[in-house]
């Protein structure tokens, strides 16, 4: 056992239920023998089409779906069953960012609680030290002591993302599963929250699970790559082997959808992500077209290369 947390053959198989006694007749096999092995400080990426099982594994992972088999290694101990318990040792170092901090806050809870809310659940703070905790997480983030009296929509989508980074991390999780963590949010918003997860992972030596279907936003932020297709992982590798030698056709296909950009050509680089990001606050909308291609604007971000996502073949074959 060489990881921090090591995932053996895990399997989620959601049952289909249909007629009138409600029988199962089928199942989705929405993970189907994910093996992985996390180690401490570093980012991993899992992505592949809409639903090939990334966020089940997220989820299956931090304990909100059930496991139907497979093991969770956590220092040497099979932790699956304990997995989904609340306040078990393994919780308290598994935490997760979802997609859109507004519906995982609770509207009617000020900041100060949202914070609280992990750090009385898992640890011994006295008052003082809470609050001084509160403050050092906010400080992270790039905000400062008077959120915490505030309510979750008093800040921008960009924010609430940061504090839901602050929140996952206030305990000193080991492994934070990051879902999608910035696909809602604007291009210029998205560097910005992608750059304060780095500090806080040189800060606190976190590791984090990078759930997202955008390759530019796991290029800029992975060591090592999951590529997902129908609850497999159809490769597995570092960054460099992944983009620059992919040995699987899906792996390539997923690839060249991404027209890429010569990261050392900066003028060239910095005129495409102003084009961008005009026409994403343009059109505020996730499609645009172009000399008859149509494109994807959320596949677009990163700070380093910037890329639209044809989706036209996806298109024309969905219409
Ligand atoms: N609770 C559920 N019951 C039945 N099927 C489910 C359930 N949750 C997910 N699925 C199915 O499991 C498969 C994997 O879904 P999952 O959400 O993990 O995919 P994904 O890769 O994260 O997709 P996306 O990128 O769209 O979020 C899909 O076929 C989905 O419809």
């Amino acid at each position: 056992m060489s990881g921090l947390i090591e995932i053996k053959d895990l399997k989620v198989h959601y049952p289909i239920r249909s007629g009138f006694l409600n029988r199962v007749t089928d199942y989705v096999y929405a993970v189907d023998g994910v093996d992985l092995s996390f180690e401490e400080g570093k980012t991993y990426g899992l992505v592949g089409e809409s639903g090939s099982g990334k966020s089940t594994i997220g989820k299956a992972i931090v304990g909100l779906e059930k496991i139907t088999s497979g093991e969770i290694y956590y220092n040497g101990k099979d932790v699956s069953k304990e997995a989904r318990k609340r306040r078990s040792d393994y919780r308290q170092n598994v935490q997760m960012i979802f997609q859109d901090a507004m519906s995982s806050f609770n509207p009617k809870k000020r900041i100060v609680d949202v914070l609280a809310e992990p750090i009385r659940n898992f640890t011994n703070m006295t008052p003082d030290e809470e609050r001084r905790r509160m403050i050092e997480l906010l400080d992270i983030v790039g905000l400062t002591e008077d959120a915490l009296t505030k309510y979750p929509h008093q800040f921008s989508g960009g924010q609430r993302q940061r504090i839901g980074v602050a929140r996952a991390v206030a305990i000193n999780p080991k492994l934070i599963i990051a879902d999608e963590p910035v696909s809602a949010l604007d291009l210029s918003v998205q560097a910005q929250v992608l750059n304060f997860m780095k500090r806080i992972q040189e800060e606190y030596n976190v590791s984090y699970l990078f759930i997202s279907h955008d390759l530019g936003v796991v290029k800029h932020m992975c060591d090592e790559i999951a590529i997902m297709y129908r609850g497999r992982f159809t490769e597995y590798g570092n960054k460099e082997d992944i983009y620059e030698d992919p040995q699987h056709i899906y792996t390539r296909r997923l690839l060249s959808a991404i027209p890429q950009i010569d990261p050392n050509n900066r003028d060239e680089h910095k005129k495409n992500r102003l084009r961008v990001e005009k026409i994403y606050q343009e059109n505020q909308s996730k499609y645009f077209s172009e000399n008859g291609r149509v494109y994807d604007l959320k596949a677009v971000s990163d700070t380093h290369s910037v890329a639209l996502k044809d989706v036209s073949s996806t298109l024309e074959g969905g219409a």
